[in-house]
């Protein structure tokens, strides 16, 4: 694994996420990755329980259009989002590729903040509010080939298996906002599936 200190990270910026999502309910997952997949709780939070040191690297932000794979019903293609990437460490080891998207249309009011998080976790400034709500969970496998098992292997983590993602739509005062997380290789999520192999 790489020492974060000398890597410049932001030049990995944009990976993106190309995924098939989805919603149906069984899917042949041990019951640890499936209680991190779909856990609706704050995935920040749960890392923190797990770690002594808990960081985010910030890949990179920018403003872009939302495009027809990533649109769904509450982003429509076209429209004007803040796209965030980031990596969560948990004591130096990066555990979840996040890629969230924030229509500019979201980022008002209250929640205009989430624009300049820098290294704030999200979920660190969301859950807390008392208007945030959640849709329903969508999975995806990500393939050897896929964007983020290609991050990982730049990240010098050596992938030993498919590596598993969620999707949500979070609402903020009724603002839609869409959260993408992937558990990257050695992931607290697959401890069970690896020690199983
Ligand atoms: C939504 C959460 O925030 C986490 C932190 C993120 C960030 O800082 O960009 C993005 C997605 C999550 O993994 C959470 O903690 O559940």
């Amino acid at each position: 694994m790489i020492s974060f200190v000398m890597f410049d990270y932001t030049r990995l910026f944009p990976v993106t996420l190309n995924a098939n999502w989805l919603t149906e309910p069984h899917l042949p997952l041990s019951p640890e990755l499936k209680s991190w997949l779909y856990d609706g709780g704050s995935l920040t939070a749960r890392l923190k329980e797990h770690c002594h040191q808990f960081e985010v690297i910030v890949l990179g932000q920018s403003e872009q259009l939302c495009s027809a794979q990533e649109a769904c019903s509450h982003i429509k293609e076209g429209e004007s989002v803040i796209v965030r990437e980031v990596l969560l460490l948990c004591d130096g080891k990066p555990q979840v590729f996040a890629r969230s998207l924030m229509p500019l249309s979201t980022l008002t009011g209250d929640e205009a903040c989430l624009a300049g998080l820098g290294n704030m976790p999200l979920g660190q400034a969301i859950f807390n509010s008392p208007h945030l709500q959640r849709g329903e969970f969508s999975v995806a496998k990500f393939s050897s080939q896929s964007n983020v098992a290609q991050l990982a292997e730049q990240l010098e983590l050596t992938p030993q298996h498919e590596l598993w993602g969620r999707r949500s739509i979070f609402f903020l005062h009724d603002k839609p906002l869409a959260v993408a997380e992937v558990f990257l290789p050695q992931a607290l999520a697959y401890q069970a599936m690896e020690a199983s192999a």
